[in-house]
């Protein structure tokens, strides 16, 4: 689906960080029919979350499984053969090579989409550099996004800044998935990489993940229909 075929409330993924099936059920019902795509990654995952991925699938809402997979060729295809059954829409790996490649050849056949994680948000060069890498940010994001394009890789989780460099060079077939989302005023915690929703969508990115500053208002459904209605101005 290219970016102009997604509808704007579409393009909203809250990040269900919590801290069982109960809290984050609690939070589905509450978000009620605002919010239609959610993400699962380690916290819920790790504590009886995982078929929490077909419930929702149940209820018509799509889901982000983001665990972020990274092992040996064969480990990450059967990995995700796996993962093909529980019903997600996404699932994250980590963008080198040979996971790319073994997670492309797991999902053949189904209808899961796989994003490379290129770099991650509350990366900066410094931190990079302190990991052993040469390259800065940028060129990492750049170089692994070319990589996973030719892999055949369904899309990429990138920072907002770097999505309208990233368009030119994947062009619309690939999906831009950005966390470091942040409404004007909420606190950017451990994230560097950040922006505005509207910032965002003006830059190029497809589908906004936010956790925090969602699942912590005071009102969440409040919160994410002015992050909608944000995302639906930014595409006018
Ligand atoms: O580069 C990345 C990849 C994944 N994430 C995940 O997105 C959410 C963001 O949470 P906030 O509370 O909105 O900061 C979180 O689940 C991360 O694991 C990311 O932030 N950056």
């Amino acid at each position: 689906m290219t970016q102009a075929e997604i509808a704007p409330r579409d393009r909203l993924i809250v990040g269900l960080d919590l801290p069982n099936p109960e809290a984050a059920e609690a939070m589905v019902n509450r978000l009620g029919d605002s919010v239609t795509f959610y993400k699962i990654g380690y916290r819920l995952a790790y504590a009886g979350g995982l078929p929490l991925v077909g419930k929702l699938a149940d209820q018509g809402k799509k889901v982000f499984l983001d665990l972020k997979l990274h092992d040996i060729g064969n480990t990450v295809t059967q990995g995700v053969q796996s993962i093909t059954k529980l019903g997600a829409t996404f699932l994250t790996v980590h963008a080198y090579p040979q996971t790319l490649k073994a997670a492309v050849e797991g999902r053949t056949g189904s209808s899961l989409r796989i994003l490379a994680v290129t770099v991650l948000t509350s990366y900066n060069d410094d931190d990079l550099h302190a990991a052993g890498y040469r390259l800065g940010v940028s060129e990492l994001v750049e170089a692994r996004a070319q990589q996973a394009q030719v892999l055949g890789v369904d899309g990429l989780v990138c920072a907002p800044e770097e999505a309208g460099n990233l368009r030119k060079i994947v062009g619309h077939q690939m999906n831009l998935v950005t966390p470091g989302i942040r409404p004007a005023g909420s606190a950017a915690g451990d994230q560097k990489r950040i922006m505005t929703p509207g910032r965002a969508i003006a830059a190029g990115a497809d589908y906004l993940v936010v956790a925090r500053p969602v699942v912590e208002a005071a009102d969440p459904k409040a919160t994410a229909e002015a992050i909608q209605a944000e995302i639906a101005q930014a595409l006018t």
